[in-house]
C-alpha cells in the first residue's frame, strides 16, 4: 500500500491507511469467498509500506510494518458467515423426511481481519515526523465520503437490530449536557409553533432549539419579512448575516449547519423520527452532502417509514419517550413482538399478523417461540432431537468445526452460527414479515444483507409426531423421527416462501447434543425476500403449485 499524496501527520496517515485497508480487505475477502477459496487456520495479513521518503527526500525501500493473525471474534449483532460449514442441507416436507441428496457446502469462513490489531507482530516502527514531508492538503478520508442512501438505510437497520440498549433518560441527560456545551448535534426538530409558544419548556431550550427554530421558522419568516423591501437573494443574505451574529458562527459554519438540519427535517418528514433516532453514523454525511436527495430517495424513505417504526417500537418499546423532549407524542404505534406485524401493505402501514389469516381462520393466532417447544404429551421427558456426540471433559465437541461447545464464554470455542447459539447469540434476526405483492399472502423480507453461510434463523416450532396433512419439517436422528410444526407456534422461518431459485437452504446442525435445523443464507441482499426450496415432495403432496420462481425485493 502506498500513498500518492503525502499527508501532514502520522495520525492522518494512519487513519487514512487503516480506513482504506479495511475497505479493501473486506472486498478482497468477499471476492475470495465468491471464488470458493478456502481459508486455513493460519491466515496471516502481511503489511508493508512503500512510497516513504527519508529526511533528504530519497525513497526508502519497502518497509514491512506488521503481520497480523486472524481474529475469529464473532459479534452478536453481525450476521456474518460462520467459520465452519460442513452440515448437510435439509429440505421442507409435508409428510416425510424427503431430504435432497446430501450436499456438502464448500467451507467458508467468518473472517474478520483485525485491522486495529496491526501491532500483533510489529516488525518495525515509524518515526513519522522525520519521514513524511509536510504538505498543505490532507486527502479525503474514504471513511468520510458522503453516505449513499443504501448505507444510510443500512445504518438505521443495523442500529435498530444491533443490540443497542436505548435508555431514553440517559440519552436525554446527554442531550442536556450537549445543549449546555453549545453543540447542537442531535437530529431533533422542535416543532416551531410549539417551540416558540412554550419558551418555558426546560428540556428543549438553548442553541439546540434556537437552531431548529432558526432553520425552520425564523429564517424563512425573516426572509419573507425582508422581501417586502429588498430582493429575496438580498433578504437571505441579510438573514444569514444576522443569524451569524446571533449564534457567533461564521457564515460557512452556519450554512453547513442549516443544510444538515434541513436534511434532518426532510428525512423526518418522509421516514419519521425513527429514521433519525436510529440513523447510525451515516446520517450526518448523508445530510451534509445531500448527493442523493431526490424525489426517488424520499419515495424510498417513505415506503420504509412504518417498517422502521414497527422494528423500533417492538424492539425498543421506550424509544419514543425521546420525542417528548421536543413536544412530540411518545405513544407507541406498534406493540408486541416484531413479527406480530405485517409490513409493506397498502398505504405502507403495518397490519396485525392475525388479520392476514382471517380469510382462512377467523381465530388465527400465532405464538412466537424462541426455542422449539416439545410436545410432552407425545414425548414425555424425552427430547427426540438428542443425538450422540463426542464429548471431551464433559463438553460437547462440534460435529462441524471440531471445537468445544458451551454456553459459557470461557469454555466455548465453537464459532458456528454464533448469532443462534453459544455465549454471543443475539436477539432478533433483521427480518420482517411482509405482504407479498403476488398472492402468496405473507413472506419474509431481509432488512440487512445476510452473507453466504450466515444463519437466518433456526426452524423453530412445536416438536411433535403423528400429524397428517399438515406443513411440517421432519427431523430424524439415529434413534427416532419427529415433526416440527409451525402452523400456530414458531418463529419467523414460518413465513418463508418457496422458490426454485432460493437464496437460503436448511442445514442440520448439532448444538450441545441436540439436533437443530438452521436456515442458512446462500447470499441474501438487503431488501430481498428470503426464500427456500421446499422440495418437490412438498408440492407433490399438496393440492397447490408454486408460483413465481423469483425472489423479488421490495
Ligand atoms: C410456510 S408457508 C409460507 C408463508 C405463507 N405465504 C403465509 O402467508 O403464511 C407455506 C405456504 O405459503 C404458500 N407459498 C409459499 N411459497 C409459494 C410459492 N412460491 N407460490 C405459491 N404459494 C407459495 C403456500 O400456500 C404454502 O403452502
Amino acid at each position: 500500500m502506498a500513498t500518492s499524496d503525502t499527508p501532514t501527520s502520522l495520525e492522518d496517515t494512519a487513519r487514512e491507511l487503516a480506513a482504506q485497508a479495511s475497505e479493501q480487505i473486506k472486498t478482497i475477502f468477499l471476492d475470495l469467498l465468491r471464488q470458493n477459496v478456502h481459508v486455513g487456520e493460519n491466515l496471516q495479513l502481511e503489511c508493508s509500506l512503500s512510497g516513504l521518503l527519508d529526511h533528504s527526500g530519497t525513497p526508502i525501500e519497502r518497509f514491512r510494518v506488521a503481520s497480523v493473525g486472524l481474529d475469529r471474534r464473532s459479534s452478536p449483532s453481525s450476521w456474518k458467515p460462520r467459520d465452519h460449514t460442513t452440515s448437510e442441507s435439509v429440505s421442507f416436507s409435508t409428510h416425510s423426511p424427503s431430504q435432497r441428496a446430501s450436499k456438502r457446502r464448500k467451507p467458508n469462513s467468518g473472517l474478520t481481519p483485525n485491522i486495529s490489531g496491526f501491532s500483533s507482530d510489529v516488525n518495525g516502527s515509524l518515526e513519522v515526523g522525520e519521514i513524511f514531508a509536510k504538505t498543505t492538503r490532507v486527502p479525503d478520508n474514504p471513511a468520510l465520503q458522503p453516505s449513499s442512501l443504501e448505507k444510510y438505510i443500512g445504518g438505521v437497520w443495523d442500529s435498530i437490530y444491533g443490540g443497542i440498549k436505548l435508555n431514553p433518560s440517559e440519552v436525554i441527560e446527554q442531550w442536556q449536557a450537549i445543549e449546555l456545551g453549545g453543540q447542537p448535534r442531535l437530529p431533533l426538530l422542535a416543532d416551531t409553533e410549539k417551540g416558540l409558544a412554550s419558551r418555558d419548556r426546560s428540556l428543549a431550550q438553548g442553541n439546540f432549539e434556537r437552531m431548529s427554530v432558526l432553520t425552520r421558522k425564523i429564517f424563512d419568516d425573516r426572509v419573507a419579512e425582508l422581501t417586502h423591501s429588498i430582493t429575496k437573494e438580498k433578504a437571505k443574505k441579510q438573514t444569514i448575516a444576522e443569524a451569524c451574529v446571533e449564534f457567533s458562527w461564521s457564515e460557512k459554519e452556519l450554512r453547513n449547519k442549516m443544510a444538515i438540519w434541513r436534511g434532518y427535517h426532510d428525512i423526518q418528514k418522509a421516514a419519521g423520527y425513527a429514521a433519525l433516532v436510529f440513523a447510525g453514523s451515516g446520517l450526518y454525511r448523508f445530510c451534509k452532502y445531500r448527493v442523493s436527495f431526490t424525489d426517488e430517495t424520499f419515495g424510498t424513505l417513505k415506503a420504509l417509514r412504518h417498517r422502521f417504526e414497527v422494528a423500533a417500537d417492538t424492539i425498543h418499546p421506550h424509544w419514543r419517550q425521546l420525542l417528548s423532549v421536543i413536544g412530540e407524542s411518545a405513544k407507541q404505534n406498534y406493540a408486541g413482538h416484531p413479527h406480530d406485524w405485517v409490513v409493506a401493505g397498502p398505504g405502507n402501514e403495518a397490519i396485525p399478523l392475525p388479520s392476514t389469516y382471517h380469510q382462512w381462520d377467523r381465530d388465527f393466532n400465532y405464538t412466537h417461540l424462541e426455542e422449539p417447544d416439545i410436545d410432552v404429551e407425545v414425548f414425555g421427558d424425552f427430547d427426540p432431537r438428542e443425538v450422540s456426540t463426542r464429548t471431551t471433559e464433559g463438553l460437547h465437541v462440534c460435529d462441524s468445526c471440531g471445537e468445544l461447545q458451551s454456553d459459557d464464554p470461557k469454555t466455548n470455542h465453537c464459532g458456528c452460527f454464533t448469532s443462534l447459539y453459544g455465549p454471543t447469540k443475539s436477539g432478533y434476526a433483521p427480518v420482517q414479515v411482509f405482504r407479498t405483492p403476488d398472492g402468496k399472502n405473507n413472506g419474509l423480507i431481509a432488512c440487512c444483507a445476510f452473507e453466504t453461510g450466515t444463519a437466518v434463523g433456526e426452524f423453530v416450532g412445536q416438536i411433535t409426531k403423528g400429524l397428517a396433512n399438515m406443513d411440517v419439517m421432519v427431523g430424524q436422528t439415529d434413534q427416532t423421527t419427529y415433526q416440527i410444526w409451525q402452523g400456530r407456534r414458531g418463529n419467523h422461518t414460518r413465513f418463508i416462501n418457496h422458490s426454485c431459485r432460493p437464496n437460503s437452504e436448511y442445514e442440520r446442525f448439532v448444538w450441545l447434543g441436540l439436533q437443530r435445523i438452521v436456515l442458512v443464507s446462500k447470499g441474501i441482499k438487503a431488501g430481498e425476500e428470503v426464500t427456500v426450496d421446499y422440495s418437490d415432495t412438498y408440492w407433490k403432496d399438496l393440492d397447490k403449485r408454486p408460483c413465481s420462481d423469483t425472489a423479488p425485493g421490495i
